[in-house]
């Protein structure tokens, strides 16, 4: 049976603007309307913005693969600016990388973190809760994540300052080499060096999950070199998705005190709240698959070879998906089901570790502070790819 296709609206908005980048959701409602999947004249890709398509292509892995990269170009012609990682690898090569992380990071490894995770929050909110307001970013979401991850993997303390720049590199690098890319990289062989210097088997502490992926070497799963990689999956992701996670949730609930309310009524919604702050602020917000064969996606016809650009953020907000009111907080929704963490093969291993550190912060703020509401305009980060904030004042009422 023949699926009727027809040919995508073309738009000539380029995703990657900053001032789109500062006020992505018009764009992205935009996007949306010209139909769930369109053409980008800017990027040269098609747009895939409908949460049905976004699904369809997450968990179609032969037909959208990863190997190609998830940047605007095709790392199997051109080479990337470092050997692939376990995202940019497709069945087998992912499989055994994946049963070496899950069999590291899984719910009952990370249960074991809430001991250690837990005191660094509750120092860092008894502080806060002393003061008239603060900075959700600066004071809170770019300090815990750095408190507790890096010993966690068991790194050394020298070095850590070129985490999170180094992560900058990493996420920005999956859009075009556009002056905020070149920003990114302009210290990146420092940021590089000290962090492979980090990954290094002789510089992991025996207790942290670093020491348990070198472990899976020596179980004959997975190279010497695979190894290393995982190590740098780690630490390249673990530091500014939790950061952005943290403020971009914490940013939300502020601006819902209602949702603050009754939070504190019943602390066990943290995870709804949790969830529902991902849907409409997704730290991760965009990034490329690589189509093998030629294919139809929402009615377009896609020619093998082609680079298809997710939009995640779009479709966590996508009315046929979420109603009519998918721009707001609800704690009435059920938000299960959105694709801040991806979906299918390469959903987010670091998934448990991300929730645990957001529901811990949320434990320790909620007793301490009675309200919560804006002090000033967030301040969105220019990132090709990430959203986030560089500041998010906020007010506070002590409990
Ligand atoms: O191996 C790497 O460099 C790497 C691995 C995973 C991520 N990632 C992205 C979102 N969650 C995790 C980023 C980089």
């Amino acid at each position: 049976m023949t699926t009727s296709t027809h040919e995508p609206a073309v738009l000539a908005e380029d995703p990657f603007d900053p001032a789109i980048i500062a006020n992505p959701y018009p764009f992205l409602a935009r996007l949306r309307d010209a139909g769930p999947v369109s053409w980008l004249e800017a990027t040269g890709s098609y747009a895939v913005a409908g949460y049905e398509e976004v699904y369809e292509v997450l968990t179609d892995f032969e037909t959208y693969c990863s190997s190609g990269g998830l940047g605007p170009r095709d790392i199997r012609k051109d080479a990337g600016w470092r050997p692939p990682s376990i995202l940019e690898s497709d069945p087998p090569i992912h499989t055994v990388m994946r049963r070496a992380l899950t069999g590291v990071i899984n719910p009952g490894t990370v249960r074991a973190l809430r001991g250690p995770f837990t005191p660094p929050a509750v120092e860092l909110t008894t502080e806060l809760a002393g003061r008239p307001g603060f900075d959700v970013i600066k004071d809170l979401a770019e300090k815990y994540p750095l408190r507790v991850f890096p010993d966690a993997v068991g790194i050394p303390d020298e070095g850590r300052e070129h985490l999170l720049p180094y992560g900058n590199m990493v996420f920005n690098a999956f859009g075009p080499e556009n002056y905020i890319f070149q920003q990114a990289f302009a210290h990146g062989d420092e940021h590089a060096a000290a962090v492979m210097k980090s990954c290094a088997r002789e510089s992991l502490d025996d207790a942290g999950f670093g020491a348990r992926i070198w472990d899976k070497v020596g179980e004959g799963l997975i190279t010497e070199q695979q190894a290393t990689l995982l190590v740098r999956a780690l630490l390249s992701a673990g530091v500014d998705t939790t950061v952005f996670g943290i403020g971009n949730t914490l940013s939300v609930l502020s601006r819902n005190p209602q949702a603050w309310a009754r939070l504190r009524e019943n602390p066990t919604l943290a995870k709804f709240a949790v969830d529902e702050a991902l849907r409409l602020e997704s730290p991760f917000q965009k990034f490329h698959r690589t189509v093998t064969v030629d294919t139809t996606l929402g009615g377009v016809r896609i020619p093998a070879g082609s680079k298809v650009l997710l939009f995640i953020g779009a479709a966590n907000r996508d009315p046929r998906k979420w109603g009519d009111d998918a721009d707001t907080f609800s704690f009435e929704r059920s938000s299960s089901g959105h694709v801040a963490f991806g979906m299918g093969l390469h959903q987010c291993v670091g998934q448990p570790i991300a929730r645990l550190e957001m529901e811990i912060v949320l434990q320790e703020l909620l007793p301490r502070i009675a309200t919560i509401e804006p002090a000033g305009e967030p301040v969105p980060i220019i990132h090709n790819v990430l959203r986030g904030f560089e500041s998010v004042p906020v007010r506070i009422t002590a409990a």
